[in-house]
Order: structure tokens, then sequence, then C-alpha cells
């Protein structure tokens, strides 16, 4: 689909199995997690603008690269699953949070907490959330950030249904996707077919 970027790799696709597997347990379930995003980041990353610095060598004088500090956006709860994977790679990233809870009768986010870092205009953010069902979700976020100055934003989630992935489109057609997997769709509850269940429920045990 058009604005996504599918990643593909063996390594990828056995986490997300893992993810998938009912036969997960919690345990197993947080390090998939982890090892799927980290795998999201290092590609996520590719593209991020880096300033050259000088470095010696123990032989010579040479041209270095460092990029460009970054922010990430959590939506709550589930996308604190992928945070740690983005500070290994780039520990130094501000960090902000966006409670959201969607209403399992509506299928419409309900905001409930706000806290973002002053970087969000000035750097690449990258908004983390493992579901992009209905789309409802990171629409919302992804608009909150805009009004709130951000401007080089990008969504990475590890399943996207087509459905969330036209919904997020319409509303910010520039902003960049990238996913583990876009699967079917959705069921007549919202939940992503066949996906992984409730991410949130899975990871911290509410289920
Ligand atoms: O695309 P949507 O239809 O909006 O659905 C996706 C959202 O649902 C899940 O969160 P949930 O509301 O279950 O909150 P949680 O992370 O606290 O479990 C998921 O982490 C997304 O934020
Ligand atoms: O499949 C889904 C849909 C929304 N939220 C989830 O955690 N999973
Ligand atoms: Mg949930």
């Amino acid at each position: 689909m058009e604005g996504l970027r599918v990643i593909e790799h063996p390594v990828l696709a056995r986490a997300l199995t893992e993810l998938r597997s009912t036969d997960t347990s919690r345990a197993a379930f947080r390090a998939a997690m982890a090892e799927a995003s980290e795998m999201l980041a290092y590609e996520a990353l590719r593209d991020l603008p880096v300033h050259e610095v000088e470095v010696q060598t123990p032989l010579e004088a040479t041209t270095g690269a460092r990029p460009e500090r970054i922010t990430v956006i959590a939506v709550l709860r589930a996308g604190l699953g992928m945070v740690d994977a983005f500070l290994r790679l780039m520990p130094d990233a501000a960090v902000g949070h966006l409670g959201m809870r969607r209403n399992e009768e509506t299928l419409q986010p309900e905001d409930y907490y706000e806290s973002l870092p002053e970087s969000l205009a000035s750097t690449t953010v990258f908004v983390v959330d493992p579901m992009l069902a209905t789309g409802g979700s990171s629409s919302a976020a992804l608009r909150r950030l805009r009004a709130a100055g951000a401007r080089d934003l990008r969504l990475v989630c590890l399943v996207a249904a087509p459905e969330g992935v036209a919904a997020v489109r319409e509303q910010d057609p520039h902003v960049p996707i990238i996913a583990a997997a876009l699967d079917r769709g959705l069921d007549e509850r919202g939940y992503i077919r066949p996906g992984l269940g409730d991410a949130g429920d899975r990871l911290f045990g509410t289920e």
C-alpha cells in the first residue's frame, strides 16, 4: 500500500510469529516485542540525517557521521513496549507519551494523558504503537503532534490493517508508515485478523 513500508526479514518474521502465537508466555511476548521493535527501529532510522564529524583513527584523521537527535512518542500503553528498542539505538532520544484508550464500543480513541518534549518541532518524530487497526488512535496521535508543532513524523507499528493505513494516509498523506506486517483486515470488533490479539493486554497481563 502507498506510504507503507513492510520490513521483510527472516529474524523479524520469527519475532512476529512469537508475538502472534497463543503459546507465547508473557515474558516471551515482551522479549519478542523488544526484538521486533529493534529491527523496525533500525529500518525506520535508515534515512535519518547525519552530521559529518572529524574523527582521528590510530592512523589518520577522517570524516565520520553522527545521526541527528530524534524524538520518540509512545502511544500508551502498548507503545511502551517499543520505546526501549529505539533508545538502545538512539540513547539520547527525547521521549514523549500520549495516553490513548480505544473505546471498545465505539472504536474511537479517548485520550487521557499527554507529556510532550520540546524537541517535537526540531527533530524527526517517531510515533510508536504496535497495532494500527482502524487507525483512530494513530490518527489522533498524529493530529495532536502536528498541532503541537511536529513537522517530520513517522509512524512505526508491528501489525497494520489496510483500513488503518488508509485512515492515517487520508488524514496525513505524507506520513511514512513502517510495519512488520500488513494483515488481512479488521473483524467486526475492530481487531486485526490474524493479528496478535490485544497488544496492551498481552504486554501488561491485563487480559
Ligand atoms: O487503530 P485503532 O482502532 O485505534 O486501534 C489500535 C489501538 O488499540 C490499542 O490500544 P488500546 O486502546 O487497546 O490501549 P492499550 O494500549 O492501553 O491496551 C493499540 O495499542 C492501539 O493504540
Ligand atoms: O487487533 C487489535 C486491535 C486494536 N488493538 C489491539 O491491541 N489489537
Ligand atoms: Mg489494549
